[in-house]
């Protein structure tokens, strides 16, 4: 693909096949995210979407392709490398430290940003620097909890929170690792619609108040609709279709894929 803009992209892919076996997960995907974006990635069960996260993120490496993340291919890093270039995800089924307190899951991915051995080992000897450092990431763990509103439960467990509450932690988490991509696989699901209307419009603040650009995976149309500029959809590993949400609407392959479920905000 050629751009025009060389910084207006913070993520590329250039023909990435991801196959198990004799099935094509990914299919031949090229499509970008521009800087800023809040890019939406749609398509029936099983069309591809969690295998794009895993290979953006280093869970798998496609069998053909390039993928780039501001314009560095990063098809053969490991997934803790590619989080400390910048791209942090949360999971279809919520992971947080259960037992742990809200701040300190918010601790432990602010940590992921301490790169060296070295660190480690300052970190056992709580030298000086090491001290001073990990007060800086107190003080940012606890603004960060505050930008969020989740200040007021830093102290309780994690697994204390409503549900809504603990997506948004895993959110937050995300962004402690100081992120400015934010892949966001299936965050409304198991949501009432309060909660989903709550997390549409902490998304859109989240990128404004970070800077972040956000790839979001969800079957949830209303929030895909709602809050992306511009949406992919995937069927069967393919790329069918992309385009404004009105365009995706409106679009036969799209009305096929979805045959029989509500596509309409
Ligand atoms: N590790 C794996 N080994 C074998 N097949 C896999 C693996 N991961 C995914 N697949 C297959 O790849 C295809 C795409 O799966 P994927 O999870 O990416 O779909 P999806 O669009 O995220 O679906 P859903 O909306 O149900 O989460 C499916 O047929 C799935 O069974």
């Amino acid at each position: 693909m050629s751009n025009q803009n060389d910084n207006e992209y913070i993520l590329e892919f250039e023909n990435v096949t991801k196959k198990f076996g004799g099935l094509i997960a990914v299919n031949n995907f090229n499509g970008y995210l521009k800087n800023g974006e809040l890019l939406g990635l749609i398509g029936p069960n099983g069309a591809g979407k969690t295998t794009l996260f895993n290979l953006i993120t280093g869970i798998y490496t496609p069998n053909i392709g390039k993928i780039l993340f501001k314009k560095q291919k990063i098809n053969s890093k490991k997934p803790h490398e590619v989080t400390q270039l910048g791209i942090a995800r949360t999971f279809q089924n919520i992971r947080l430290f259960k037992e742990m307190t809200v701040l300190e899951n918010v601790l432990v991915s602010q940590h992921l940003k301490l790169k060296n051995w070295i660190w480690l080992f300052k970190s056992v000897l709580k030298t000086p620097d090491v001290l001073k450092v990990e007060k800086e990431m107190q003080n940012e763990a606890w603004n960060l909890l505050e930008e969020v509103g989740l200040a007021v439960y830093a102290n309780d467990k994690a697994n204390s929170l409503p549900y809504g509450l603990q997506r948004k932690l895993e959110i937050a988490r995300a962004l402690a690792t100081g992120a400015k991509l934010l892949l966001l696989d299936e965050p409304a699901a198991g949501m009432n619609p309060h909660e989903t209307s709550e997390l549409m419009e902490f998304i859109k603040h989240i990128r404004q108040e970070y800077k972040l650009s956000i790839l979001i995976i969800e079957h949830d149309m209303k929030v895909i609709m709602g809050i992306c500029e511009r949406i992919y959809v995937l069927d069967y590993g393919k790329k069918i279709a992309e385009g404004s949400p009105e365009e995706i609407q409106k679009d036969p392959l799209v009305i096929k894929a979805y045959l029989g479920e509500e596509l309409a905000i």
